[in-house]
């Protein structure tokens, strides 16, 4: 069997040597001929896998994403084709939503703000939204949510409406998927004429998809003098961004938030599940097995602790600043592309203990740290 694997994919021989042969492929440069005779394919969500890349698919039975986002994959070819597909939901959700409290709290420390009776909005309530959101409750903000699809299926009591979140939010963060038609569709759902309504101060984070914003008119409403405080990890018309618009955000990132080691393992991991699924057997290999062993394991907080406190425990395991200075020092050199292949390792919250003086946190607990163990 012939396993064709994104060469960005991390541990994919640990978990399909198994399976039989694995080769890589560079994501944004696959050929058709590379997938003659090619049994699995395992892109992530740089490949766009259509009637073209397929044209010499002679053996597909699988094709995988290690990731969220399916906006890359003509899904209904593969129905066609009877190709077993799958992403890997939720794989990243605590990645991205880490991403966003690092951002906020960041945010508090550079405006001298305090996130105390702060109105976020979040926009989306999939597996990253309501990560996010699970995290947020335990602090003291109010939580506005949107998610018209789930709205409509009765999954979400309480729904609100677009407009009335972004009129009502100090923060608002956007966790969709792109979908491009129909009555849902997030293509330029923050546009010009939305932009122009926004609060003055309004902080605004998309770490979803570049083109839910127009950033066209984000350039032209931030040049126009539009005060808006601007966390972008993803962008229009990736890997060749809007450049510009670098000197209107506060903090940039090259569509990482989702790339701790955790969640891009669980991306593979979770691929893995289904072609063990498809093939009758069981799943024998687990994330534990293969991530390394942190550095830097403990802190120790006092009970009369302060948001401060707490957003010093964000940063000791993932100051968003690190990415932004990346991209600012190195895009014009090395590229974008280049800059997340490169990504430097990056953990999660859950992977530090705080030790408290005796009570058991729920603020902390909710955010992901591991309390007292
Ligand atoms: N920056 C990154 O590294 C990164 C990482 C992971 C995912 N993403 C992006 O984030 C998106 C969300 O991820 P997820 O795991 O939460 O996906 P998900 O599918 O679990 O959730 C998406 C949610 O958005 C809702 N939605 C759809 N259309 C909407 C609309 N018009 N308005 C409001 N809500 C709408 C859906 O009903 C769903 O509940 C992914 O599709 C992907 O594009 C980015
Ligand atoms: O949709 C997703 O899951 C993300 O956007 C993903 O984390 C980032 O994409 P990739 O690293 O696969 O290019």
């Amino acid at each position: 069997m012939k396993i064709l694997a994104d060469q960005n994919m991390p541990l994919v021989e640990q978990y399909f040597a198994e399976f039989g042969e694995v080769v890589r492929f560079d994501g944004r440069n696959v050929r058709a001929e590379q997938l003659q005779d090619v049994d699995i394919l395992l892109t992530r969500s740089v490949t766009k896998v259509d009637e073209a890349l397929l044209a010499h698919a002679n053996k597909l039975q699988f094709v995988g994403t290690a990731t969220i986002g399916i906006d890359h994959i003509d899904t209904e070819l593969l129905n066609a084709r009877h190709i077993a597909f799958s992403n890997a939901p939720g794989c990243n959700a605590i990645a991205v939503a880490e991403y966003v409290i690092s951002s906020l709290y960041a945010l508090c420390q550079e405006n001298a703000m305090s996130l105390t009776g702060k109105t976020i909005g979040i926009v989306g309530l999939g597996s990253i939204g309501s990560c996010l959101q699970a995290k947020l409750s335990a602090l003291d903000v109010k939580l506005l949510l949107c998610d018209p699809p789930k709205s409509e299926r009765g999954e979400l009591v309480e729904h609100t409406e677009f407009d009335d979140l972004l009129a009502d939010s100090d923060i608002v963060t956007f966790h969709v998927p792109l979908v491009k038609q129909g009555p849902h569709s997030t293509l330029h759902m923050l546009n010009k004429a939305r932009l122009q309504a926004l609060k003055p101060g309004m902080i605004v984070i998309n770490a979803s998809r570049g083109d839910v914003i127009d950033n066209k008119a984000l350039l032209e409403v931030m040049q126009q003098g539009a005060e808006l405080d601007l966390v972008l990890d993803v962008w229009e018309n990736e890997p060749s961004i809007l450049t510009d618009l670098l000197d209107y955000v506060r903090f940039a990132s090259v569509h990482i938030a989702g790339h701790t080691l955790e969640g891009k393992a669980r991306g593979t991991q979770i691929l893995y599940q289904k072609v063990c699924e498809l093939k009758g057997m069981c799943a024998t290999k687990s994330l534990t097995d293969f991530l390394p062993k942190v550095n830097v394991s403990a802190a120790s907080i006092a009970d009369n602790f302060t948001n401060d406190d707490v957003g010093r425990l964000v940063h000791l395991i993932y100051d968003v600043r690190r990415d932004n200075g990346i991209l600012r020092r190195l895009l014009a050199s090395e590229g974008f592309d280049s800059l997340r292949k490169n990504y430097p390792p990056r953990r999660e919250f859950s992977t530090l203990t705080v030790k408290t003086e005796g009570a058991t946190h729920a603020q902390l607990a909710a955010l992901g740290f591991r309390i007292n163990e």
